[in-house]
Order: C-alpha cells, then sequence, then structure tokens
C-alpha cells in the first residue's frame, strides 16, 4: 500500500489570519463541518488562547467533528496551551500544536530570547501538552530561515518530549522547491529519532511558491503532513493552496504515489462557502475551483474538448465538485463547438448552408459581446431564420441621437426588394424614431399595437430582445428582433414585422 499524506487544513486558524478574513463561531461551525465532509485528516479550529470568541469556536466544533482531529494552535507557554487543551476537551480526536521560533532574527529581535531559552521553552512546551494529549505537533517558526544546527538540536529534543508531527514552517514564504525539500531531506538524515515523528510542511505564498514548497516538501524531503487553506487563505499572500496540492497529489499520482482520504468532490463546494463567508471572491483563472478553471473559449480547444476530453483536461470537472465543463462560446469559438451547442438546445439547422449564415451572424455579435449565453443563441438562430423566410426588408444599418431636451432622431438604412435605401426621421424616443425614418419609405400604414423589450440574459451587456405587433387590413403580426442595442433590435422588429405583412403565406395564413 502506498504512504499516506496527511491533510491538515488551516483555514480557520491561518486562514483568518488575513486581514479581512475573520469569522464568527457560526461561520467557523459551518466551514468545520464542511472540511469533514471533505475528509481532511487534521482541522486547525483557530488559536484557543487569542480571544474569548476564538475559544468558544474551538470548544463547539469539538464537540461537533467527529471524523477528523481537531486541532489549537499555541505559544510555546503553560498558559496557552491549557486553554487549548480545554477548548479541545470535547474532541474524540484533539491535537496541540505549539510553536516557537527558531530564527537568529526571531529569537532576537521579536522573542529577545537566547538559543538556549528558545531550546528549553520548546522541551517545557511539548512535555506540558503531552500531558494532555499524545498527538503533540511542534512547529519550529521561520524555520527556513533557521540555523541547520540548531534546527536539529530543538527538533531532537521535542521528539524526545513526545511531539509526533514535526511541522517545518516557511513562516515568510522565503522558500525556494529544492532548497526547501532539501531542508527537510537533510533535517531527517542527521536527526537521529526523526522517524518518530510525521514531517509536514507549512508553506506561505509570499513568493507566489506556497504549493512548489509544500510538494517539493513532500517529494524531497519525505514530509507526509501538507498544512493548507482553502482558496489558499491566509497571513499576508496565504498559505498553500489544499485543492491544488490535493489535485496535484491525486492527478500525478504517478509521480507521487501517495494515498489521501480527500472526497474531492466537495472541494468547490468548500471554495465556495468560503470565499461567500469571508467575502474573498476566488480570481477565475485559480486552479481547480476558479470559474474558469474548466472553462473553454477558443475553437481549437472546443473542438478538442468535444472530441476528446482529456485533449484539454487533466482533470474531470465533476471530480472536484463542479456539475461540467463548460464550453464558453465567444468570438474565438469555432463551427464544431457552435454547432454542439445547437444541438445540445435542440435547435436543428436544415442546411450547411443554413449553419454557416447562423455561424456568421454568431461571430458578429460575439465581436460586440464577450459571453454568448445559451438565449443568445437561440435569438441569433431565430433571427436567422426570419431574415432568410422573408427578405422584402431587411436591415442594414443604423445612426440615432438623443440628448436631454433634444428631439431624438434615426437615420436608418435597410434594403426594400434588395434596393438599398436611406432615411431619417424623428420621435419622442430613439424607438419612435426609428419607425417613423422606416416608415418614410416603407409607406405600410400598419398600425404599431404592442412594443415590449426583454434582456435575453442578465447584465447590461445582455442582448435586448424587441417584439413588435403590428396590425393592417384586420392582419395582425410579430416581428422579434434582438441585438445587444435595442434600438437596432427595434428596427430589425419592425422590419421583420413588415417582411411578414408583406409575405404571401402570411397573407395566406393570418395565424402564422
Ligand atoms: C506564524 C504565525 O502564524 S504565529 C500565530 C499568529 N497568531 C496570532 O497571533 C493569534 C492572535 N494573537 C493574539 O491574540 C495575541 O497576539 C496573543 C493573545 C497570542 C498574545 O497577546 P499578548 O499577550 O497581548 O502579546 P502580543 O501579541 O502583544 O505579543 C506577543 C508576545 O508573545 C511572545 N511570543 C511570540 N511567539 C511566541 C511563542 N511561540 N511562544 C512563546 N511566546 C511567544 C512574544 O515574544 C511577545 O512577548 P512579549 O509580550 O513578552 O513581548
Ligand atoms: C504557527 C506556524 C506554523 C505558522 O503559521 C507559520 O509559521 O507560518
Ligand atoms: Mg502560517
Amino acid at each position: 500500500m502506498a504512504d499516506k499524506l496527511i491533510i491538515f487544513d488551516t483555514t480557520l486558524r491561518d486562514g483568518e489570519q488575513s486581514p479581512g478574513a475573520s469569522m464568527t463561531k457560526d461561520e467557523k461551525i459551518r466551514i468545520a463541518k464542511q472540511l469533514e465532509r471533505l475528509r481532511v485528516d487534521v482541522i486547525e479550529a483557530g488559536f484557543a488562547a487569542a480571544s474569548p470568541g476564538d475559544f468558544e469556536s474551538i470548544k463547539a466544533i469539538a464537540g461537533i467533528i467527529k471524523d477528523s482531529t481537531v486541532c489549537s494552535l499555541s505559544r510555546a507557554n503553560d498558559r496557552d496551551i491549557s486553554r487549548a487543551a480545554e477548548a479541545l476537551a470535547p474532541a474524540e480526536r484533539k491535537r496541540i500544536h505549539t510553536f516557537i521560533a527558531t530564527s537568529p532574527l526571531h529569537m532576537e529581535k521579536k522573542l529577545r530570547m537566547t538559543p538556549d531559552q528558545v531550546l528549553e521553552q520548546a522541551k517545557l512546551a511539548v512535555r506540558f501538552a503531552r500531558q494532555f494529549t499524545d498527538d503533540v505537533e511542534f512547529s519550529p517558526e521561520d524555520g527556513s530561515r533557521s540555523d541547520m544546527d540548531f534546527l536539529c538540536k530543538v527538533i531532537e529534543s521535542v521528539i524526545n518530549e513526545g511531539a509526533r508531527t514535526i511541522n517545518f514552517a516557511d513562516t515568510v514564504g522565503y522558500g525556494v522547491p529544492e532548497l526547501y525539500g532539501q531542508m527537510i531531506k537533510t533535517l531527517r538524515e542527521r536527526i537521529p529519532n526523526s522517524d518518530k515523528a510525521v514531517w509536514s510542511v507549512h508553506c506561505h505564498n509570499d513568493l507566489g511558491m506556497a504549493v512548489a514548497n509544500s510538494l517539493a516538501g513532500v517529494v524531497i524531503g519525505g514530509a507526509r503532513q501538507v498544512e493548507c487553506t482553502i482558496n489558499g487563505l491566509g497571513e499576508r499572500a496565504g498559505n498553500t493552496a489544499l485543492e491544488e496540492v490535493v489535485m496535484a497529489v491525486r492527478t500525478r499520482r504517478d509521480h507521487f504515489g501517495l494515498d489521501l482520504s480527500i472526497d474531492t468532490a466537495q472541494i468547490v463546494p468548500a471554495s465556495k462557502l468560503v470565499s461567500q463567508i469571508t467575502g474573498f471572491a476566488v480570481q477565475p483563472n485559480k486552479a481547480v475551483v476558479g470559474a474558469n478553471a474548466f472553462a473553454h473559449a477558443s475553437g481549437i480547444h472546443q473542438d478538442g474538448v468535444l472530441k476528446a476530453r482529456d485533449t484539454y483536461e487533466i482533470m474531470r470537472a465533476e471530480d472536484v465538485g463542479w456539475t461540467a465543463n463548460k464550453i464558453v462560446l465567444g468570438k474565438l469559438s469555432g463551427r464544431n463547438a457552435f454547432k454542439q451547442r445547437l444541438e445540445e438546445l435542440g435547435i436543428g439547422l436544415e442546411s450547411e448552408t443554413e449553419l454557416n449564415a447562423a455561424f456568421s451572424r454568431f461571430k458578429e455579435l460575439a465581436d460586440r459581446k464577450s459571453e454568448i449565453f445559451d438565449e443568445d443563441i437561440i435569438a441569433v438562430v431565430a433571427d436567422e431564420q426570419h431574415s432568410h423566410d422573408n427578405e422584402f426588408y431587411r436591415f442594414v444599418s443604423l445612426a440615432q441621437r438623443s440628448e436631454t431636451g433634444e428631439r431624438p432622431s434615426a437615420k436608418v438604412v435597410f434594403t426594400m426588394d434588395g434596393k438599398e435605401l436611406s432615411c431619417s426621421g424623428e420621435g419622442n424616443g430613439p424607438v419612435d424614431a426609428t419607425v417613423n425614418a422606416i416608415e418614410t419609405e416603407a409607406r405600410s400604414g400598419a398600425e404599431l399595437l404592442l412594443f415590449s423589450v426583454n434582456a435575453i440574459t442578465t447584465g447590461t451587456q445582455s442582448q435586448g430582445e424587441v417584439t413588435m405587433r403590428l396590425s393592417k387590413s384586420g392582419r395582425i403580426v410579430n416581428g422579434v428582433g434582438a441585438d445587444p442595442d435595442i434600438v437596432v433590435a427595434s428596427a430589425k422588429a419592425y422590419l421583420s414585422a413588415l417582411n411578414k405583412l408583406h409575405s404571401k403565406a402570411e397573407r395566406l395564413n393570418p395565424q402564422l
């Protein structure tokens, strides 16, 4: 059987150290429950000595969570450790995580302690914590900037005191993958009792290398626990992103050869919950959990994915909790993706010529609108079919002017029986001016019974779909036009209705 990689989630502790990410007790409980569903091995629920609120949150989580170990952080002193033990009392499985800085800079400037004092305090802390639980983790804070000889002394001592996990912290994201991994390897080789503890990595993302450093710690250093957070939340630039580590290890099992207990289908729900509670939006291009992580916008990729998904996808969207991958239709899409979407929408076009015409209209629209939704496609095809049904009147272009205090005017170019006409008109509003302009040439004498505008999709980029109902000589027809510019959509709708009034079929069958 392969080794197991322990996933230690610290969203509720280091994640909460992100400025602005503070969470209430109820919010922490909701996240803890989702982390349990995700099947993380350890949940670091907070820092019990930090505040009464943090203490209560840890205590509540310790009473609720059954399948994951619940952990509290504590400085290397009796007060913090006692508070952690008290908060964790209800837990079925509990861990006390104690830490003290080992780098010369932190010892001298921050702790104002000598290395010998730090060594002594680390030993005492682990010894004290072991009175409450066998599961004690020790972190040399700022480990990656610490002296190797001193680290060897401290780590050997705390393992002797009963620390069962050694978490080698790259507190300020100073590590570089090869060097960080090599430091852990060297420590494990040099410390005689190193195999009595599980080695862990805890990396920050100050140089954008938290995940790479963590994985180097695993592969080069032999670490078997990764400390990480959902969406990479955490102090400053954040921590190692859980979703990235998990999916790297799962997807490249050939390389890592490690088992995980994670239910990956819970990753996206966890990401959304954390983002919603903290108000930290996930960037669209974020690996695994970003909205674009499984979206394809360019024709060559869309064509590849439609033929064989793994041409451009190394994981399945469903495996991480998305409902499906996305083919995003837009100006870079090709005919194959467009055709496939028409089929999915149940729209059958009769010939290649019709498909090509609808495709060119779609491309024209996509040049003006960054994302094309299904409703846009339905409108494009309907528009195309209408224009092919009857082409006596055909829209060409429109310019309109309206300014507060001035009467709106419009200039419309359209073809009537193949002949291009340019006409101008004024009206109460730009739509009225457009209809009046068309009527200077069309002279239909039709009465406008209804004018309605619908946004086809949401947002101000949406296409407007205009319906105009005209009546003439007892016949009533509807014309529909769609365009991101609703005045253009109105001109198209009006001309489409005029086409219906003009068509023989309409005259023979007024129900059409
Ligand atoms: C790398 C990390 O992520 S470490 C974890 C960071 N998380 C937090 O800080 C949690 C929130 N913190 C807090 O609520 C507070 O800082 C507390 C409750 C922990 C301490 O508050 P205070 O007692 O007011 O101390 P303050 O925060 O001002 O200073 C920290 C003190 O702890 C000492 N200290 C820092 N780390 C450690 C340690 N690992 N072990 C023992 N003492 C430590 C500092 O030297 C300083 O001591 P001093 O007061 O004698 O100078
Ligand atoms: C408490 C420790 C593990 C920490 O968060 C860090 O060093 O970054
Ligand atoms: Mg940290």
